[in-house]
C-alpha cells in the first residue's frame, strides 16, 4: 500500500522550503504527500517579500479533510507563523496521537524575516512541543525555545536534554549554523535513552536554502514507510547532505538544494556520514 505522509506548513513560491521542499522530499522517497497550507510567502532565493497567513478556519477545514480520508502515516509541521494557528493545528492533531509528529519549529527564514509571531513561541513550546515524537530545531531555535546558548558540543547536548524535558519524546537537534567546525553535525537524543551525531563533510557552499524543511520531510517521509526514528533520521541526514552537494545554481542568493539528488544515486553513499558516540 502506498504511504501516505502529510505536511502543515507554509508556501515558498521559490520552490526550495516550506510545503514545496516538502511535497518533493516526500515523493522522492516514494512517499504520497498530502498538505495542509498555513500561511503564503512570497519568497525567491534572495529573501522573503511578504507573508501573508491563511484563516484559522481554513487550515482548520484543510487538516479535517486530508485525515478523515487519506490513510496518513506520519505529520510534519513547517512554518505555522501565529499562536492561533498553533492552537488550531494541536486541537486538530489530539485525536490523531498514534501518529508520528515531527516538529520543525521554523522561526526565522536564512535571510532573516520572521516565519513565526514572536508571541507564539509560547504556543509552540506549550501546545506542540510535548506532543512531538521527533522535534527538529536548528541552533538558534532550540536557543529560543530553552532559553539556553548554544556554543559547543556540550551545549548542544544540555539543550537537547532540555527540549526532552519540555515533553519531546526525540530532539534532532541541526548543527547546520555551528560555523565553529569543519563539518555538519547534528545531535539525536531520544527518551528512550538513544543518543548520537551525525556527523558529515562541510560542503562550502551558499546554497542551502530549505535544508531544514528538507530534512525535516525527509525524516517525516520514512516514519510514513514505517522506519523506526533512528532509521529515519539517518535516511534524512543522507538525503541532505546529497542534496547539499549536488545543489543546482538557481536564483541570485541562497539557492536551493536538489531534491532528486538522493534518488539519482540510488543508494546511500555508504560512509558519507557517519555515526558517533552511538549509545
Ligand atoms: N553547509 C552544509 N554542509 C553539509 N550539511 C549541511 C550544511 N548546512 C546545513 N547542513 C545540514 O542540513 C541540515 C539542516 O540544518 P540547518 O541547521 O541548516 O537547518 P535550518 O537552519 O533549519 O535550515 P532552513 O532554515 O534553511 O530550512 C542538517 O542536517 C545540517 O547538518
Ligand atoms: C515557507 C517557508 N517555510 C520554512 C522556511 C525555512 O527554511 C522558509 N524559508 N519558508
Amino acid at each position: 500500500m502506498t504511504s501516505v505522509a502529510l505536511t502543515i506548513a507554509g508556501s515558498d513560491s521559490g520552490g526550495g522550503a516550506g510545503i514545496q521542499a516538502d511535497l518533493k522530499t516526500f515523493q522522492e522517497l516514494g512517499v504520497f504527500g498530502t498538505s495542509v497550507l498555513t500561511a503564503i510567502t512570497a519568497q525567491n532565493t534572495l529573501g522573503v517579500h511578504a507573508v501573508q497567513s491563511v484563516d484559522v478556519a481554513m487550515v482548520t477545514a484543510q487538516i479535517q479533510a486530508v485525515l478523515n480520508d487519506f490513510p496518513v502515516k506520519a505529520i510534519k509541521t513547517g512554518m505555522l507563523f501565529s499562536s492561533e494557528i498553533i492552537e488550531a493545528v494541536a486541537n486538530e492533531l489530539k485525536a490523531y496521537s498514534a501518529i508520528p509528529l515531527v516538529i520543525d519549529p521554523v522561526m526565522i527564514a536564512k535571510g532573516g524575516a520572521s516565519l513565526l509571531q514572536n508571541e507564539a513561541v509560547i504556543a509552540l513550546r506549550s501546545h506542540l512541543l510535548p506532543v512531538a515524537t521527533l522535534i527538529t530545531p536548528n541552533i538558534p531555535e532550540a536557543e529560543v525555545l530553552t532559553g539556553q546558548r548554544i556554543l559547543t558540543e556540550r551545549d548542544m547536548k544540555l539543550t537537547a536534554n532540555r527540549l526532552l524535558s519540555m515533553g519531546a519524546s526525540a530532539v534532532l537537534l541541526k548543527g547546520g549554523h555551528r560555523e565553529d567546525v569543519p563539518y555538519a553535525e547534528d545531535l539525536f537524543m531520544s527518551t528512550s535513552g538513544e543518543h548520537f551525531l551525525m556527523r558529515s563533510k562541510r560542503i562550502a557552499t551558499q546554497h542551502t536554502h530549505g535544508t531544514g524543511c528538507t530534512f525535516a520531510a525527509a525524516a517525516t517521509a520514512e516514519l510514513a514507510k514505517g522506519r523506526s526514528l533512528e532509521e529515519s533520521v539517518v535516511t534524512a541526514k543522507n538525503f541532505i547532505q546529497l542534496a547539499i552537494e549536488d545543489g543546482i545554481e538557481l536564483g541570485n542568493g541562497q539557492g536551493p538544494t536538489n531534491h532528486a539528488a538522493f534518488r539519482k544515486r540510488n543508494q546511500l553513499k555508504t560512509g558519507e556520514v557517519k555515526l558517533i558516540e552511538r549509545r
